[in-house]
């Protein structure tokens, strides 16, 4: 009895103090800040259902706005003397309810103050798996509450990884964008290259400097030296070898300028002054 007595007293009064400061957060933070018409349901629902099942919303993971608490008096005082408040709580508190009660010294401090707390933490750390292994099923029951969370929390799983992605991709080289090169008409690619040394290769529309990668070339100096000046589209993609993805990526670094009307042939297409080579349309 004297037992039972102590464990409920003291649980009940630091139980309490935890619970009043965790479930008004959560109420306080859902109604009031979320700007969205389910917020009052879902912020009793969880304030009542209680911070151990359910930490923070979860289209906010990775933010805790934690300003209402450090706005709250009763929580800075609680956080300013915490290890007196556990000492006092956790252990003199259940000993002293025991001993001065019934003169059970002893007994208050091994069943109802170190038992106590054993059990309460395990009991805790269990909820909290229980919780995250029954996560999933429950939501699915709770349809209107749960399927938007669900899809938000799928929103932030996406998000974070694109993040991470993102951070990747920006410390590689990734080339000029297509749409700030230069564009030339296909005389001018030609000009450059007879008049001006330039060793530029055409490739869907595309010109390339070859100057560096020639003699690295996989195929052979001798192919991209006869490719320059010329449009190679069909060459590299399967006119002479289809060249791999890696073989595009290494282009986008070797980018100068674009061609207007795109390559060679429909250059000259749309001139129709200039003889297209193959095109026999007007020899009947
Ligand atoms: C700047 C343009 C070019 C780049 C970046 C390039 C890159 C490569 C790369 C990386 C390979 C290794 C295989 C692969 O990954 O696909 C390769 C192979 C090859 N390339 Fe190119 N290439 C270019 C232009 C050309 C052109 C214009 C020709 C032909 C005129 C050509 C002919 C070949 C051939 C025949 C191979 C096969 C080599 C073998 O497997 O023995 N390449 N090229």
């Amino acid at each position: 009895m004297s037992f039972a007595l102590a464990l409920f007293g003291a649980g009940a009064v630091e139980g309490s103090i935890k619970w009043w400061s965790r479930g008004h957060r959560a109420h306080h933070r859902w109604t009031d800040t979320e700007k969205d018409p389910y917020s009052a349901h879902r912020g009793v629902f969880y304030s009542h259902l209680g911070w151990l099942l359910i930490k923070r919303p979860g289209w906010k993971i990775g933010h805790a706005d934690v300003d209402d608490l450090n706005k709250n008096p009763l929580v800075q005082w609680q956080h300013k003397h915490y290890l007196i408040l556990v000492l006092l709580m956790g252990l003199v508190f259940p000993t002293a309810v025991a001993g001065l009660g019934w003169g059970d010294w002893r007994g208050g401090y091994f069943y109802a103050a170190i038992l106590r707390l054993i059990f309460v933490h395990h009991a805790t750390f269990c909820v909290n798996s229980i919780a995250h292994w029954l996560g999933d099923g429950l939501q699915e029951r709770h349809s209107v509450l749960s399927t938007f969370p669900e899809n938000e929390i799928k929103k932030g799983k996406l998000q974070m990884i694109e993040k991470k992605v993102l951070e990747k991709k920006t410390k590689l080289q990734w080339g000029t964008p297509i749409a700030d090169l230069p564009i030339l008409s296909f005389e001018d690619f030609q000009h450059a290259c007879k008049n001006d040394r330039k060793q530029w290769i055409l490739l869907e529309g595309v010109v390339y400097d070859v100057a560096d990668f020639m003699a690295e070339h996989p195929g052979g100096e001798k192919y991209i030296k006869m490719g320059v000046s010329k449009d190679m589209t069909s060459a590299f993609n399967g006119g002479m070898y289809d060249h791999s993805n890696a073989a595009r990526n290494l282009l986008s670094l070797m980018r100068v300028a674009v061609v207007e009307f795109g390559g060679e042939v429909e250059a000259q297409k749309s001139r129709p002054s200039v003889p297209v080579y193959g095109d026999h349309s007007k020899e009947e």
